[in-house]
């Protein structure tokens, strides 16, 4: 089939539902959140708790692969019993209309804290907030998996807390998902972030890192663009963190001891600001 054709059928298919219309015939669609590679997320009315959920459903068009990727998604998050993490209300398996029943986190991303919030993050406030997300990683990790998407998207930040959701690319250490959609992604992504491992997360955690930092960055006129070693006023022991994460110094050996580094570096910071 012609592609644009097989564009133009695939978005009929996955043509969302409207507000109003009943899930399961339970769940009431406010909103559609979201479409992802293989699932549509919507906010809805759960009419039986009166609570706000949000639900996930496989996009028609990638029709079996979808479904599977549906229900390792919701075996991962069942495994997931954390405060700062959506859990898992529901998911049917068996009914033909797969899908994933989750509490909503209502919120905003750090990309709206910044640039209509107009917030900024100096280094200190920045290692706070790191060491928190970090604690819901960490979280992951000991679990055995890799969340594998920490991007700014994913985590919500809700009365001053971060939250990590959406574990739609998550793995277990070490396994191989084979797949087209994971498939294409990996082509995409950085030689540093492949390997199913702690440091694949590290890696994303450093450009999370950097986007904070860069709120407190103001250009001087007529200043060429650099990298963030040049444009970033940067205290040492941040630089040195920043460096492993992005793998250029030898990366951290876990989670912990890059948690660990960031607390000594807070220290020092408190200490001696112009460190
Ligand atoms: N539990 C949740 N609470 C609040 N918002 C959520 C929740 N889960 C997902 N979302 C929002 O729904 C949107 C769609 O999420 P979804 O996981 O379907 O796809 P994606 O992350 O955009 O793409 P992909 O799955 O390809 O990575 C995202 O913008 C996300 O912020």
């Amino acid at each position: 089939m012609f592609a644009w054709l097989r564009n133009i059928y695939e978005s009929w298919m996955d043509y969302p539902k409207q507000p109003g219309d009943l899930l399961s015939g339970r769940y009431c669609v406010r909103s559609l959140l979201g479409m992802g590679s293989y699932g549509l997320t919507y906010l809805c009315l759960d009419r039986h708790s009166g609570q706000e959920v949000a639900v996930k459903l496989p996009r028609p068009s990638k029709r079996a692969q979808a479904v599977q990727l549906l229900q390792r998604e919701a075996h991962i998050m069942r495994q997931m019993e954390h405060p700062y993490i959506p859990k898992l209300l529901e998911n049917d398996k068996h009914s033909d209309e797969m899908y994933m029943v989750m509490e909503y986190v209502s919120g905003m991303t750090l990309e709206e804290l910044i640039f209509e919030q107009e917030r900024s993050f100096t280094e200190q406030e920045c290692i706070v907030y790191i060491l928190e997300l970090m604690e819901r990683v960490l979280y992951v990790h000991e679990r055995g998996y890799i969340h594998r998407d920490i991007r700014i998207p994913n985590v919500i930040h809700r009365e001053g807390k971060p939250y990590l959701i959406d574990f739609g690319l998550a793995l277990a250490v070490g396994e191989r998902q084979e797949d087209v959609f994971t498939e294409a992604m990996l082509e995409k992504r950085a030689p540093e972030r492949q390997d199913v491992a702690f440091y694949s997360d590290l890696y994303d955690i450093g450009h999370f890192m950097l986007f904070m930092l860069y709120s407190s960055y103001e250009p001087q006129p007529d200043q060429p663009p650099g990298s963030w070693q040049e444009e970033l006023v940067l205290s040492q022991p941040v630089r040195h963190i920043l460096e492993r994460l992005f793998q250029i110094r030898p990366r951290y050996e876990n989670s912990r001891q890059f948690m660990q580094e960031l607390e000594e570096a807070l220290l020092l910071l408190e200490v001696n600001p112009e460190s």
